[in-house]
């Protein structure tokens, strides 16, 4: 009996469809028949915008950093060239930059040929602190020009820099940077409070502690939308001038109880029945956020609630803004990480927490959120 030789290992490999897909030839055909024509284009286009999102972005950064939309809203419509003389850049640049405006539906072009601002555009300049997030793309830009570098952590990041507290607050924070890392989690802070506030309820709660509170946006938007509940913020003693700062300038001096602290080194103050992480657990790893998290379930009474809220990943359903860009930021700041609603549930119930609910988010590149309760 002749041994037949050993029928090589089949080599793993992607399934008939995908090397279908691949096949340059199959390509060609398909842009040529009928229906598959409209599928073979609309990926087309689709893969050459992902391809160029990197320039996208940063045409958005100049529009932003040189003030184009922001003159277009105070001035009108405006020629390339009086935008050109504005803003110190060469005319025929310009013209490229407000053509590339009007094709990423920021700007309009006219009949006339100016150029006007488009609804996006418009909707751009009304949302809370989006311009200054873009602004602080800098720093992300930086860290992902390299991404290969990033993903294996070689290297300090911008991003690190620029969030020291997430390093366990290791050190002095001076006040300049607590301040400037407050004012963009504020600014920002307007559209997350709306659609947390949107999802999750708080009647029957009597007093809110908002553990990593920042200048306290989140309590005022509470404050506003149930005046009777007494609201209580938590934040490192760095943050504590600018809360106390940006709270009196709200008239809620006296509606707010300031406690500084580091939720790292000390337990949670008691006496609140609802506890509330607005964007505070993705900054930090399993272990802190496993730590936080019973200190929260220490801090709570029988029956008490745990609100959580922040981008999530989409887990079993990968999502663009949890799973693109809140999943490489946290990472370039260095110990966050985006955690799917599933993940932090499991955690809260580690934790003693029960009855988890997971709302619906509206807007899931604003935020998630669930709330659970304190077993009894
Ligand atoms: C005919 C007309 C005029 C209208 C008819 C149709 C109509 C009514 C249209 C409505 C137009 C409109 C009002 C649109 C509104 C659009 C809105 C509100 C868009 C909101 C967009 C929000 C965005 C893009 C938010 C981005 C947020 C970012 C990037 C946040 C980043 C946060 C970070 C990085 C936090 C870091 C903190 C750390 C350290 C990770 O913890
Ligand atoms: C991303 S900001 C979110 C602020 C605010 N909740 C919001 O959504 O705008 C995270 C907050 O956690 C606070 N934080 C970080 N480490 C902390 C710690 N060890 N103890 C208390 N607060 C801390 C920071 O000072 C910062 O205000």
């Amino acid at each position: 009996m002749v041994a037949l030789p050993e029928a090589a290992p089949r080599r793993p490999r992607a399934g008939w469809v995908a090397r279908l897909l691949a096949n340059p030839r199959f390509q060609s055909l398909a842009g040529r028949v009928p229906l598959a024509r409209g599928i073979a284009r609309r990926d087309g286009a689709a893969l050459f915008d992902l391809v160029q999102g990197f320039v996208q972005s940063q045409v958005l950064m100049a529009l932003v950093e040189l003030g184009v939309l922001r003159r277009l809203y105070d001035h009108g419509a405006q020629r390339a060239g009086a935008l050109a003389r504005v803003c110190e850049v060469p005319p025929d640049r310009m013209a490229h930059l407000v053509q590339a405006g009007a094709a990423l539906g920021l700007l309009r072009r006219r009949r006339d040929g100016r150029f006007a601002l488009a609804r996006r555009g418009a909707a751009l300049l009304g949302v809370p602190g989006l311009e200054a997030m873009i602004r602080h793309h800098r720093a992300f830009y930086a860290d992902m020009a390299d991404p290969v570098a990033l993903l294996r952590g070689e290297g300090e990041t911008e991003l690190a820099r620029f969030w020291p507290y997430v390093f366990g607050a290791g050190g002095e924070i001076a006040p300049e940077v607590a301040e400037r890392y407050s004012d963009l989690m504020a600014q920002s802070q307007g559209l997350v409070a709306e659609d947390v506030l949107r999802v999750v309820g708080l009647r029957g709660v009597r007093c809110l502690m908002d553990v990593g509170g920042g200048s306290g946006a989140f309590l005022a938007a509470v404050a506003r939308a149930y005046p009777a509940l007494s609201l209580r913020l938590m934040d490192l003693p760095e943050v504590m001038p600018e809360a106390a700062r940006r709270l009196a300038g709200l008239g809620l001096s006296g509606n707010v109880e300031l406690c500084g602290g580091s939720f790292r080194d000390e337990a949670l103050p008691t006496g609140a029945d609802a506890i509330s992480l607005i964007r505070v657990l993705y900054d930090h790893s399993d272990e802190t956020v496993a730590d936080l998290l019973a200190k929260c379930h220490a801090a709570l009474p029988p029956k008490g609630r745990l609100i959580v809220a922040e981008p999530m990943s989409g887990g079993s359903r990968p999502e663009r803004a949890g799973d693109v860009y809140f999943s490489f930021y946290t990472m370039a700041m260095g110990t966050g990480r985006v955690r799917s609603a599933a993940r932090i549930a499991e955690m809260c119930r580690t934790a003693g927490f029960a009855h988890v609910t997971i709302p619906r988010a509206p807007r899931p590149y604003i935020t998630g959120a669930l709330s659970c309760v304190k077993a009894e």
